[in-house]
């Protein structure tokens, strides 16, 4: 499997080290797309993956499945031409999907191009099960509570933590684009962006990006508490999102699919 990567940052480095370094998924990265050309030669020598600052170049190379690990913006601008140029697609980004329409219709460009959109559980988990509770439409509550560092969320440091968004999905991810894809996740497989509450505390005692999930519904209840290591690059993203990316690569196209 060839791949090709959006993004040169955080996840883009780390998979470039575990697949082309380290062997951990029967592929390689050939392509990488990114706007500094410094870092991108510097990637291109250390992985032996092609560099390209043009789109288009990028998209035409031979590559069978594309990872996005750039930004909303990034993901919305270049999706349907993934998709339209017979690639898979790996989506880290999630706040792309904030609108549901836009989830349908990429849905649409990815079926009629035979091709398939991928969804990585990234820094959470419970996704099988909220999609399981709401086979039949039971699923009556879902609520995730990020708790991350001042700096993680962009903000000035104070001593105490404060409750700094308490509100629904699709107005949390507008406020923090690079923090609460998580919580689009969870929109997609449960309740929707306007259905899914979110409650941001930022900690300064906190040393982990932790997620609260809790969930009702006819099945019954989930509590599920998710304390995540951060990435030593960039403590905002949770080294399980990368992981998630590893994972949903070695498990293309095998002959089982666990959960849900
Ligand atoms: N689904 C999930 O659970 C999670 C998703 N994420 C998201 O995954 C994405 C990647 O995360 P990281 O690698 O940690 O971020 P990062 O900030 O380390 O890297 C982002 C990359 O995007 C590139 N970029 C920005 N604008 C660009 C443009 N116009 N054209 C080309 N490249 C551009 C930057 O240069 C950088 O290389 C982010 O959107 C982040 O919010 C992060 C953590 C969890
Ligand atoms: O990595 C995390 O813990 C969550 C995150 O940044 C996101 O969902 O955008």
């Amino acid at each position: 499997m060839k791949i090709g990567i959006i993004g040169t940052g955080n996840i883009a480095q780390y998979l470039l080290e575990s697949i082309n370094r380290n062997g951990k998924v029967e592929a390689e990265i050939v392509s990488i797309f990114g706007r500094n050309q410094e870092v991108g030669s510097k990637l291109e020598s250390q992985y032996s993956a092609k560099f390209y600052t043009d789109f288009k170049e990028f998209i035409q190379s031979p590559m069978d499945v594309v990872v996005e690990a750039a930004t909303i913006g990034v993901a919305m601008e270049h999706m349907e031409e993934v998709l339209d140029n017979k690639k898979h697609l790996i989506v880290s980004s999630i706040g792309a999907f904030k609108d549901i329409e836009y989830l349908n219709e990429m849905k649409e460009v990815a079926r009629k191009n035979q091709q398939h959109i991928y969804l990585p559980s990234g820094a959470i988990g419970g996704l099988d099960l909220l999609q399981s509770a709401n086979s039949l439409g039971g699923l009556q509550e879902v609520r995730i509570t990020t708790r991350k560092s001042y700096q993680s969320l962009g903000l000035d440091v104070k001593h105490v933590e404060e409750c700094i968004f308490d509100g629904m999905a699709i107005d949390a991810i507008e406020k923090f684009p690079k923090n609460v894809n998580v919580a689009l996740l969870l929109s997609i497989a449960g309740l929707g962006a306007d259905k899914t509450a979110v409650r941001v505390i930022a900690d300064p005692n906190i040393q982990r990006n932790t997620h609260t999930i809790e969930a009702k519904g006819d099945f019954g209840k989930m509590n599920l508490l998710i304390e995540n290591e951060p990435m030593p690059n960039n403590p905002k993203t949770s080294y399980l999102a990368a992981l998630s990316i590893v994972s949903t690569l070695q498990n293309r196209g095998n002959a089982i699919t666990v959960g849900s």
